[in-house]
């Protein structure tokens, strides 16, 4: 194949064969550079649009299809505009938007984010939760964390959140208004005494040992056997505030997570991002060994196979009856996708696939299940995602 016929990107023979085996169209990188940027604008900053325009010198287009997204051409850079340092504008796709949209996010919603990092679809979880109920966001690489913390500082959403450096296969911590609402007087008098106070960038010496010691059995460790998420952020409405270590970290039984487990949750999985175009550009700089190990490696696909099947059955179990669930990834291989969820649905009699309703205005393509959909770059001009929405019935 003439690699530079069909791709603004030199992509590798081997990279080319992937695409082949999952039957998926090389001309997705083709047309690399006519697929816009997104940003989403803060809620309430609606009338600095002109003001960013002067400053990053081109027109927003509203994206009609998702509220407060507007597209603009790929090579204009935000990061140094002041609407972007101000945190009036963040880059995500609008077709993030929409993995985030098909949960139908209400106000009071308490809200399970399982792979967060580095955080916009939580950003924009918190946004549209409008601060009242909670977010809490699990990622098992730190650092990323971290970043989601320094956004949520940055653009003033981190009041109703908290943040987990943790394996989601085996995450457990209910939303803190169980424990708030009927276990807050269960716990022993004299840890009363040691409950979290305000947050704090700078921790108290005892807690940084304490997460010292976490991450150093983590180091010599598998990240799924730590057994404590380390708490590296909380909110002032969090709810972490007040309570004792002991309720914070409280798990609870299976028939007890029915109705004390999370509202929504979005597990939006570790994949190999084969459908993010500009995720595989950037491979260029990075060097083509990168994606062979990172995308191509058969054993590596199937290691993450397994690891998104776990992420969502994990997400599922956590979920309160009559929640929503949606599992995304932005790979199109059909076995990230629809064969996890056949697998997951095959395993789990209590989950019911939904349609979404939004969806007759969205410019997306149906899965090869019904009901689930495909953002494919080529047709929806967003980047590659695959979303399906679950909810958790009852069963006798
Ligand atoms: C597609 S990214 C998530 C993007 C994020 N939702 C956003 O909107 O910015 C997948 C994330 O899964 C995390 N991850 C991988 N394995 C995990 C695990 N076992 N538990 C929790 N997170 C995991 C990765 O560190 C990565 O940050």
């Amino acid at each position: 194949m003439d690699v530079e016929a069909t791709s603004n990107l030199l992509l590798p023979e081997a990279f080319l064969d992937f695409l082949t085996e999952n039957g998926l169209d090389p001309s997705i990188y083709t047309a690399i550079d006519s697929i816009p940027r997104y940003i989403r604008l803060k809620p309430g900053c609606e009338a600095y649009v002109e003001e960013i325009e002067g400053e990053i010198k081109c027109k927003l287009e509203k994206v009609g299809w998702m509220p407060n997204f507007y597209s603009l051409p790929p090579h204009i850079q935000i990061a140094n505009s002041k609407a972007y340092q101000e945190g009036k504008i963040y880059g995500i796709d609008a077709a993030s938007g929409a993995a985030v949209s098909a949960l139908n996010i209400s106000a009071g919603d308490h809200i399970l984010d399982l792979c967060a990092a580095p955080g916009a679809k939580l950003c924009m979880m918190v946004d549209v939760l409008d601060s009242l109920g909670s977010v809490t966001g699990v990622d098992v690489a730190r650092h990323r964390l971290a970043a989601c913390r320094t956004m949520l500082q940055k653009y003033g959403l981190g009041d109703c959140c908290r943040l987990f450096v943790a394996d989601g296969t085996t995450f457990s911590l209910v939303p803190t208004r169980a424990h708030s609402d009927s276990q807050s007087g269960a716990s022993a008098p004299q840890e009363k005494f040691d409950v979290y106070k305000e947050w704090k960038s700078r921790r108290p010496w005892k807690e940084r040992k304490r997460a010292a010691k976490v991450r150093e059995n983590g180091a010599s460790q598998l990240v799924s056997r730590i057994q404590d998420p380390e708490l590296i952020y909380y909110g002032r409405r969090s709810g972490v505030i007040g309570i004792s270590r002991h309720e914070l970290y409280q798990t609870v039984d299976s028939n007890e997570l029915l109705h004390c487990g999370y509202d929504k949750v979005l597990v939006d999985a570790e994949c190999t991002h084969d459908g993010s175009t500009r995720h595989i550009q950037k491979f260029e700089q990075w060097g083509w060994t990168t994606l062979q190990r990172r995308v191509l490696c058969a054993e590596r696909t199937d290691d993450l196979t397994v690891l998104q099947l776990r992420l969502l059955t994990n997400g599922f179990r956590l979920l309160k009856l009559g929640g929503f669930l949606v599992y995304s990834t932005c790979s199109l291989t059909v076995s990230q996708n629809e064969d996890v969820v056949n697998q997951f649905l095959l395993q789990n009699a209590s989950a019911k696939l939904l349609e979404i309703d939004a969806v007759k205005n969205w410019p997306c393509k149906s899965g090869r299940i019904p009901k689930t959909l495909r953002f494919d770059p080529s047709t929806s001009r967003t980047s590659g995602l695959f979303v399906a929405k679950f909810t958790k019935l009852a069963i006798q």
